[in-house]
């Protein structure tokens, strides 16, 4: 058995297109087209690509992008100052502060310090509790990318076995609330779960973020299932993903690749989030699923 190919590039682009489609709407309303604010500490490569990248899709898409790059050497007072301005702007909806921080920079106290209305990361704890709660709120970008990727593919995922492995605040956390949210069974694994092929073999729906290259076998997976690889691991044999990708491919119904899977998606749902955040600042109502 050959598995599917789960085209998150593609997905992402009609994604984008739809978000666009939506812009001349807000922009009639609100006198303003919706903005996003991407800061960046330092000259950390992959980031600047990263940044980049987020920048000419958020103008493409008829968004408005505000880049700021300040040195690796800025203090946190400097920074927090910067988000404070940036809280107080109104031409900004979303503001994302680029992670990894430079070691000397208290990541948390930072993502504190974002207004939660303007926080289309959603890394800010009072969105993270919104989401454990059921309250509405923004779902962070990674995890709502795969959610949609999976729903499209499955329809509906209530009553399957769902494996999240990763417990990071950014991709597990969010990940499991999600498909519990969608009625999943889900185990959430990592770095010390005992048996992780045990679990696996039950899974109708894995998703990967442990950030170990090629970590995840075919062999331990169930066949038919559908598996989503958050990994972008950066490797002499360029991107690679945390599942084994050609083990697995013979195995599961579907996968997505690395690159070309949930990497784009990341990027769109962030231009999605903006466009919420941009609705619910101005007061302009926004149809329940237009996106
Ligand atoms: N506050 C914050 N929010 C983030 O969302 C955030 C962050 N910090 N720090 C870094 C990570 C990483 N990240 C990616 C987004 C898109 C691709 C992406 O589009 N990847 C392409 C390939 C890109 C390439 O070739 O390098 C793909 O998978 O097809 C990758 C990585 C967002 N991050």
């Amino acid at each position: 058995m050959t598995a599917e190919i789960i085209d998150g590039k593609a997905f992402a682009a009609g994604l984008r297109a739809r978000i666009a489609t939506l812009v001349p709407a807000f922009e009639a309303a609100a006198g303003r087209v919706p903005g996003l604010a991407v800061v960046l500490v330092g000259e950390d490569p992959a980031s600047a690509v990263y940044v980049r990248s987020k920048g000419k899709q958020t103008r493409e898409a008829g968004m408005a992008s505000f880049e700021h790059r300040l040195p690796a050497d800025t203090t946190q007072a400097e920074l927090l100052a910067l988000v404070d301005q940036l809280n107080a702007d109104a031409s900004v909806d979303g503001i994302l502060v680029q992670l990894p921080l430079p070691k000397h920079i208290d990541e948390q106290a930072v993502l504190l310090r974002i207004s939660p209305e303007k926080d289309v990361d959603g890394f800010h704890p009072v969105n993270a509790g919104r989401l454990a709660t059921g309250l509405e709120g923004f779902v962070p970008c990674t995890p709502l990318g795969c959610l949609m990727l999976l729903q499209d593919k499955l329809g509906s995922l209530s009553g399957l076995d769902a494996v999240v492995i990763g417990r990071s605040n950014i991709v597990g956390k969010p990940m499991a609330a999600l498909l519990t949210k969608a009625s999943a069974t889900v185990t959430v694994a990592h770095s010390r779960t005992r048996n992780l092929p045990h679990y696996l073999k039950h899974a109708d729906i894995v998703v990967a973020a442990v950030g170990i290259p090629h970590f995840v076998k075919g062999e331990w997976l169930k066949p038919g299932a559908t598996v989503i690889d958050v990994g972008i691991n950066r490797t002499e044999n360029g991107l690679v993903g945390d599942v084994d990708f050609e083990s697995a491919a013979s195995v599961v119904g579907a996968i997505t690749p690395v690159p070309g899977g949930v990497g784009p998606m990341t990027i769109a749902c962030l231009l999605r989030n903006t466009l919420v955040a941009a609705h619910r600042n101005a007061g302009v109502a926004l149809e329940a699923d237009a996106i």
